[in-house]
This record gives C-alpha cells, sequence and structure tokens, in this order.
C-alpha cells in the first residue's frame, strides 16, 4: 500500500523564567517526535482508527486509543472544527518523547502543540501559525508554554483581550473541546466543538545570547501542573506586581546581550508571583534559590523554577557540572533523587517535514 511519511518535532519548553510568570518561555533541546505514515489510497471497506506506537520517556502511562490519547484528541478537535468529521483511514502515528511528564519541562503543552500540528496535517489544512496557536490555547490556556514549543527561541506572550462573545467561546470547559470520546464512537458522534476566536495568541521572539546554556536538574516526582497552579493567590499586592515587571524588563534584554552580565542577570530572575508560593510543593527549592550565586558559582548567570516546577532552570555560561551537581546535593538534603541535563536553546521551534 503507498503512503507518505512524514515527521513532526516539537521542543520542550522552560516557561516563566523568574519573573515572567504565564509570559515567558524559551524552547529547548529535548523534544516529542512523531512519524506519521498516512496511506495514499486508503483500502476499501471499514475505516480504521490511528494506530498509536510511543517509545521513549513516560510511554508507558500513555493511553494508545486514540479517543483518549491528548495527542489525537487534540487533532480531532482541529479537524472536526474544520468539518472532517473522522481521522482519515489506517493512519500510524509512531511517537517518541524525551520530555519527561510533570516536571515543568512543557510535556503538555508540547503534546498540545503536537496534535494540532497532526490535526493540520491530517486534514490537510495548512493553517498558518496564528491559528495553530488559537487551537493550542482552546486547549492549553497560557500562552507561555506552547507559545514558545511552536515559535522557538526565547519568546514573550500575551492573550488578546476577548469581546464578551469571543469570550464566552475562549471560556468553553475544556471538556466541550477535547471530549471523552466513547470507544465506539463514529463520525456522528457528539456537537462540532467550539471554534476558536481568532488570533488569541500574540508574542514576540526576544534575542538569546548564543552563550547561554539552561541547566535543567529535574526531581524525579511528578508535579502537576494544575496542582502547582491551586496554591497561587488570586489577586497580588502592587509592590509585588511592580517586582516582577521591572526585574522582566531588564531580563528580556539582558539575556540577549553577549557577553551577559551575570549580576544583572540573577537579580532579574527573581520572582514574586509564582516561586514563593510554591515552595511548599517543591523540598528544597527556598534553600536551591538562594544559595548558588555567581559569585560562589562562576559561570552561574540565574536560577528559577521551571514552569509549575519541580524542575530547576539554571542559566549558565560553563561550570555545569559544578553547578548541577551544588543543586542535586541540595535536593539530596532533602532526600530528593534528580536527573539532570544541560540544554541548548531551541531556535527552530516546531516543524513538520515529509521523510
Ligand atoms: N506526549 C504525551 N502524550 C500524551 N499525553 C501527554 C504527553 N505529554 C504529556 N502528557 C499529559 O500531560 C500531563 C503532564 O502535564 P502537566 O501537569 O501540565 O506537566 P508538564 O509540566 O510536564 O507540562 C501528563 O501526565 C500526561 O497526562
Ligand atoms: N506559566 C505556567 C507554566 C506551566 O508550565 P509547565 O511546563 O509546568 O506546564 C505556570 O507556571 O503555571
Amino acid at each position: 500500500m503507498s503512503s507518505r511519511r512524514y515527521k513532526i518535532n516539537v521542543p520542550c519548553t522552560s516557561a516563566n523564567i523568574g519573573p515572567g510568570f504565564d509570559v515567558c518561555g524559551i524552547a529547548l533541546s529535548k523534544s516529542l517526535s512523531l512519524v506519521v505514515t498516512i496511506p495514499t489510497s486508503p483500502p476499501a471497506g471499514d475505516a480504521t482508527l490511528p494506530k498509536i506506537i510511543y517509545t521513549g520517556l513516560d510511554s508507558s502511562n500513555v493511553p494508545l486509543s486514540p479517543y483518549k490519547n491528548l495527542l489525537t484528541r487534540v487533532a480531532l478537535y482541529v479537524l472536526r472544527s474544520h468539518g472532517i468529521k473522522t481521522f482519515p483511514s489506517g493512519v500510524t502515528i509512531e511517537a517518541h518523547n524525551e520530555i519527561p511528564f510533570g516536571r515543568g519541562l512543557g510535556s503538555s503543552g508540547a503534546a498540545v502543540i503536537a496534535g494540532v500540528l497532526l490535526g493540520d496535517l491530517l486534514g490537510n489544512l495548512k493553517l498558518p501559525k496564528s491559528r495553530l496557536l488559537d487551537f493550542a490555547l482552546m486547549v492549553e490556556r497560557h500562552p507561555d508554554n506552547v507559545t514558545a514549543a511552536l515559535i522557538g527561541g526565547f519568546v514573550g506572550s500575551y492573550l488578546r483581550e476577548l469581546s464578551p462573545e469571543d469570550m464566552s467561546a475562549a471560556s468553553i470547559p475544556l471538556a466541550e473541546v477535547l471530549p471523552e470520546y466513547p470507544p465506539d464512537a463514529g463520525p456522528d458522534w457528539g456537537v462540532d466543538p467550539p471554534l476558536p476566536p481568532s488570533g488569541i495568541g500574540h508574542y514576540v521572539r526576544f534575542g538569546w545570547a548564543k552563550e547561554i546554556k539552561a541547566i535543567a536538574v529535574s526531581p524525579r516526582f511528578e508535579l502537576a501542573t494544575a496542582k502547582a497552579r491551586g496554591v497561587l493567590p488570586e489577586s497580588y499586592s502592587r509592590k509585588d506586581m511592580i517586582f516582577n515587571l521591572q526585574r522582566l524588563a531588564v531580563l528580556t534584554t539582558a539575556l540577549a546581550r553577549s557577553p551577559p552580565d551575570p549580576d544583572l542577570i540573577y537579580d532579574a530572575m527573581g520572582d514574586r508571583m509564582h516561586q514563593p508560593y510554591r515552595m511548599t510543593l517543591i523540598p528544597g527549592l527556598p534553600k536551591i534559590l538562594t544559595t548558588l550565586t555567581p559569585s560562589s558559582y562562576p559561570g552561574l548567570l540565574g536560577i528559577c523554577l521551571s514552569g509549575a516546577g519541580p524542575t530547576i532552570l539554571a542559566l549558565a555560561t560553563h561550570n555545569f557540572d559544578q553547578i548541577a551537581a551544588e543543586i542535586q546535593r541540595l535536593f539530596a538534603e532533602e532526600n530528593v533523587e534528580v536527573d539532570w541535563s544541560v540544554l541548548d536553546v531551541d531556535e527552530r521551534g516546531s516543524t513538520v517535514e515529509e521523510i
């Protein structure tokens, strides 16, 4: 049977970078990739649902039914939003994952972007990036990690203020965007999904000094993003808002300057909007954020929680092993085991190519 094969590659991300809560994200060099085989002339007869094969990190925890798997549910959302009621017949999806689940390295954001790109590919829709982002934002709802995963590099983003009508579409419960399909769902199952308003997410790519790498130190426990958002307050004092805004304004330019200024970056990575509240969920975090400094660890530029945690992200130009070893030691004092790696910034973002 003749077929076409495509590769979808989506990088992991580190969101927030200290003061940029729900605003900034960096795409980094670990990825979720899908090899998608689509028959060009599927055999006549009953349509077959996509076959999903997973390898790599956390693959044993992933449901392989296309109606339960996050990638294919998102793809089906995109297809059904374009009047295509079901998957094309006979598709195979081989997913390989390098992004640990629930560690603050954007695994769910990457899966959502991969799902949107999969839907676009299967429906031959050729949606522009801004529309792909609209679909991702109906699922993920904060722009920092999905935008960086789609665009690549160091990205700042915001959500457009929506009209009351658009607002009601964008605040539709996730269960309606991604319903739990029954195993025997046919093309006529359910109602049409809610279309995303157009142009929800807006972004800009900042510069990134080429000598800066990211050390990701990931505790061997999962922290669901929803849980880590649940501990945050509803409102903040003016003092704390100004603390973050001042730092964020400096940080976005400071990280583009070569050579980077360690003292400026270290201070500018301070945060009062999410890290202080998440300390109760991550043993060792308070000590890690204060113990390592550019003067005690030359090469270090700054330290923050990656996304919603529990991964710690240290930005540095050299001395990667020593910095990682000290963070590992501080976690060990709390009986937390870790895995760590030195990552480059992924400038390409998500890609889809025929192979
Ligand atoms: N490649 C994937 N395929 C299917 N589901 C995934 C994939 N990656 C992540 N997920 C889902 O997302 C959850 C983690 O999301 P979340 O709590 O937001 O953490 P993270 O910080 O890793 O994004 C996983 O437990 C899993 O349910
Ligand atoms: N701004 C969000 C980012 C969550 O990123 P994730 O990679 O942990 O899913 C937050 O801090 O909650």
